[in-house]
């Protein structure tokens, strides 16, 4: 055990009194942002900070994990040189640092920005991105789900923070832990890759609600109540890759992707300026569901079903045309449908004195062609919602299945 692992475990054991400590100063003396380390016998971790997420099983993590409140989007290249050996080596690296930081250990060479945090329902997934075949000698093995996306016509993407070799995505409800597992694996690719791009974003944070709710967007629409769920008879076909290799109605996968998923990954800007100043109720039309509560504007409570076919008094559809609900619905795609797992983000204001602020978009299934591309290729050609956003980057990368114990992630691949 060296030091850090010492002072963590002793840190991790009196965080509590120390929370407590901390609330009693803020409610005595304002917000210095300052707590004093306290010495008496420790409390437990509030739940939110001592919850862990497994990281090895059939399906890497963060995916189905519930959303948590800071993520990091990371794209990698390796370095001029480097190939199969060093990949592979690099996978093994942030696998191992994954599993660490995930069950709330520090690394070696901890930076103890999370010293006295614990694991925070902390998740690492790991994805290869199509150029990564080539890199590593390994084209062959390159699943055609990874083929380019179309492009679309309201796309307006910077190639510099789309695509990358690897993709990492990081997940906590906590920032320090989220940052903390960001810096480990940049230090741990060490000389083997370098970052391409990197984003950072946000949701709720669990416990401000009154009861659990479906999260809000930057639009302030209630989002993600239709997504498919892990109860669903259909959830894991349409999300994962089969054993056998292939879905029905897809093209053959190979055989390292079992367990796996495709992740799409869209820097979508909301132009929220121009969003505000719709009326609340042309803001709801653009959706097709209440902005209060996300119920459809057919009626019902927001798990109701969207009455497509209604008309309201004028003779015209209650849940307009262009409505994005209605375009973006399986019902209107051939059943295509994806797990929408995203964040919000914000960063400063653009030049042109706009909020930078929108969804770090993230999506998941288990063939692209049946679940983003076909509904981005309906909303494309008609969405209302289309006017007030602007798709900027764009990623898609196969996420392999999870590790085994003494595994890591991609051996499958890097290692048949
Ligand atoms: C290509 C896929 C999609 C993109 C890109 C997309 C962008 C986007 N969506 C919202 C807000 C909402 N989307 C909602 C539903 C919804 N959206 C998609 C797909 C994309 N959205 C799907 C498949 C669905 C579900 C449709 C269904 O199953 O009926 C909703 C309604 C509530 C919900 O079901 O989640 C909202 C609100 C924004 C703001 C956005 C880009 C910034
Ligand atoms: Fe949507």
């Amino acid at each position: 055990m060296n030091d850090n692992e010492i002072s963590r475990r002793r840190l991790l054991g009196t965080v509590g009194a120390a929370g407590v400590t901390g609330l009693a100063l803020g409610a005595a003396g304002g917000a210095a942002g300052y707590a004093a380390a306290a010495s008496g016998p420790a409390a437990a971790l509030a739940t939110v900070g001592s919850t862990t997420e497994p990281f090895h099983g059939e399906h890497q993590p963060g995916i189905t994990t519930p959303m948590q409140s800071h993520g990091h989007l990371a794209a990698f290249d390796l370095a001029q040189g480097a190939g199969r050996r060093e990949a592979t080596a690099l996978m093994r690296r942030w696998s191992a640092t994954a599993a660490r930081l995930m069950a709330g250990e520090p690394t070696d060479d901890d930076t103890g920005v999370a010293l006295d945090a614990g694991p925070s329902s902390l998740t690492v997934t790991f994805g290869f991105g199509r150029t990564f075949f080539d890199r590593t000698g390994l084209t062959a093995q390159r699943p055609v789900q990874l083929d380019p996306l179309p492009a679309f016509s309201s796309d307006r993407l910077d190639p510099r923070r789309s695509e990358g070799d690897l993709w990492v995505q990081i997940g906590a409800n906590d920032g320090l832990v989220a940052f903390h597992a960001l810096r480990a694996l940049q230090k741990a690719a060490g000389s083997a890759a370098r970052t391409r791009w990197q984003m950072t974003g946000f949701n709720r944070s669990p416990g401000v609600t009154a009861r659990p709710m479906t999260s809000r967007n930057l639009m302030g629409q209630v989002d993600g109540t239709r997504n498919p769920k892990p109860s669903d008879a259909d959830f894991d076909s349409r999300v994962f890759v089969p054993a056998t290799g292939s879905g029905a109605g897809s093209a053959a996968q190979p055989a390292w992707m079992a367990g796996g998923s495709y992740a799409v990954v869209r820097r979508i800007r909301m132009l929220l300026d121009d969003w505000d100043e719709l009326s609340l109720k042309d803001q709801e039309r653009v959706i097709g569901r209440r902005k209060s509560d996300g119920a459809p504007l057919t009626g019902g409570g927001e798990a109701a079903e969207l009455d497509l076919d209604r008309v309201g008094p004028d003779g015209s559809l209650v849940i307009p045309a262009d409505a994005h609900a209605r375009i973006s619905a399986p019902e209107q795609n051939a059943g295509a449908a994806m797990l929408r797992r995203p964040f919000s983000y914000h960063d400063g204001m653009a030049a042109d004195g706009t909020p930078d602020a929108g969804l770090l978009f993230v999506c998941w299934q288990a063939d692209p062609l049946r679940g983003f591309v076909p509904v981005q290729r309906k909303l494309d050609r008609g969405d209302a919602l289309s006017r007030f956003v602007r798709h900027e980057t764009s990623g898609l990368f196969a996420v392999p299945g999870g590790a085994a114990e003494d595994g890591y992630v991609g051996r499958r691949l890097l290692e048949p």
